[in-house]
């Protein structure tokens, strides 16, 4: 990426490509990108989607792998200019076991960042999560907080313990020396809660409602805030950083940011409401429903019900004592970090981002798709 090369054509890779996330960076890398010459996508499972891409003018190269495989993730960042690590096992549920969520998170990452060093790619972006910091098993509110903001970060939770190891390798390799002795630049992007196409939970609330006779009721107070960010402003800030990370190396090597934009601060079920209401379904109650000490019961229930069936089936239903922690904590952001430093501004208001959802959410969220 010399000076010299302004019309270089650059090899871009992105890791978890085929996750919701993933797909909104792999469609505004080519969108938007104008250096873009391959677009290499990893994943474990490659979407049909991708074949589309293809007969474009960018070289899309689709490569099924596994991030917890050295070998593999070598092989796909060899000659890559620069890599975007989203790749992550994103489980809150009891799906997947502690240890297979610190492999692929944690294993995965340290693949990726060796693969670099070995194979002379210089700038690495990783998308890190707002769990990283909280909210903690305390459950201290994180109001209006940035980058600095001091707050007492403890996590028992796999996932959000996955996420902060995961973030700490990237930040400690920024300025290891890779393969032709250049520097590694690399920076963690943080996003709180992701909403948008291709959202599943967001799905899943608008099948319950349905299935509840076009009723959700609330089970959190709505003076919980929560700050939300729209898939498409979080695939921008991957661009943007991936991009501006040669030219501004000193100013973002090693740092985090987190994703914002201007969607409003609301409670969660509220939050969803914005979609969820103009689908024609109503959020019952302006004040919880159950008591708060029914639902830590029920969440506590189901951590037992989740062990029980574990041999029989697997059980994971969306309440239990760490998602309802999530739900009931205030965590909202407000910075100018990565608006400073690479000059990021949310590419869609609120108004698009809103409507845009919506839109998915009518077109497939009664659907199997
Ligand atoms: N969804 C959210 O609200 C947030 C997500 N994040 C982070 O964003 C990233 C993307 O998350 P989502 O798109 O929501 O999840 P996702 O599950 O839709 O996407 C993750 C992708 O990674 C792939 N993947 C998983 N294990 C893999 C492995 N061993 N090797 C190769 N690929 C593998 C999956 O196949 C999937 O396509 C994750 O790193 C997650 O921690 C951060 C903050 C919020
Ligand atoms: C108690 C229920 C009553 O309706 C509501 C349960 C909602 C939870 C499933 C979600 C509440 C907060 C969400 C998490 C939050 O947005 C931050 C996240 C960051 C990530 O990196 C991954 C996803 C998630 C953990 C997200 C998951 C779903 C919630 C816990």
């Amino acid at each position: 990426m010399a000076d010299s090369a302004q019309a270089q054509k650059l090899v871009y890779l992105v890791t978890g490509g085929c996750g919701f996330l993933g797909e909104h960076v792999v469609r505004m890398l080519l969108q938007r990108e104008p250096r873009l010459g391959e677009l290499r996508v990893f994943d474990l499972h490659l979407g049909p989607w991708l074949e589309e891409l293809k007969t474009g003018p960018v070289r899309v190269t689709a490569i099924q792998g596994d991030v917890t495989q050295a070998h593999e993730v070598a092989a796909a960042v060899a000659g890559a200019h620069v890599v975007i690590h989203t790749a992550g096992l994103v489980d809150v549920f009891g799906r997947a076991s502690p240890k297979t969520i610190h492999e692929v998170n944690v294993q995965g990452t340290r693949n990726v960042i060796e693969a670099c060093v070995q194979t002379g790619t210089r700038f690495l972006v990783y998308t890190s999560s707002m769990e990283v910091v909280g909210p903690n098993t305390k459950g201290h509110p994180f109001y209006r907080g940035n980058e600095d903001t001091p707050y007492e970060a403890v996590h028992r939770h796999p996932y959000p313990c996955s996420k902060a190891l995961a973030e700490w390798l990237v930040l400690e390799a920024n300025g290891r020396k890779v393969c032709g002795g250049l520097p590694l630049v690399t920076c963690a992007l943080r996003p709180t809660g992701i909403y948008g196409e291709g959202h599943q939970i967001m799905r899943d609330f608008y099948r319950q409602g349905l299935r509840l006779g076009g009723r959700l009721f609330r089970a959190i107070p709505a003076s919980v805030e929560h700050g939300r960010v729209y898939v498409g402003n979080v695939a921008w800030m991957h661009v943007l950083a991936a991009r501006e990370l040669e030219r501004r190396a000193a100013r973002m090597g090693g740092q985090v940011y987190f994703c914002y934009d201007g969607s409003p601060y609301k409670s969660y079920e509220d939050f969803n409401m914005e979609f969820l209401g103009p689908c024609g379904l109503r959020l019952v109650g302006t004040r919880p429903l159950v008591p708060y000490w029914l639902l830590v019961f029920l969440a506590a229930l189901n951590v037992l019900l989740q062990w029980l069936l574990r041999p029989l089936l697997l059980y994971a239903p969306l309440l239990n004592p760490y998602t309802l922690a999530m739900a009931n904590t205030t965590f909202t952001v407000s910075t100018d970090k990565a608006q400073r430093h690479f000059g990021y501004e949310p590419l869609f208001s609120w108004e698009d981002s809103r409507t845009r959802t919506i839109l998915w959410v009518q077109a497939t969220g009664g659907s199997a798709q």
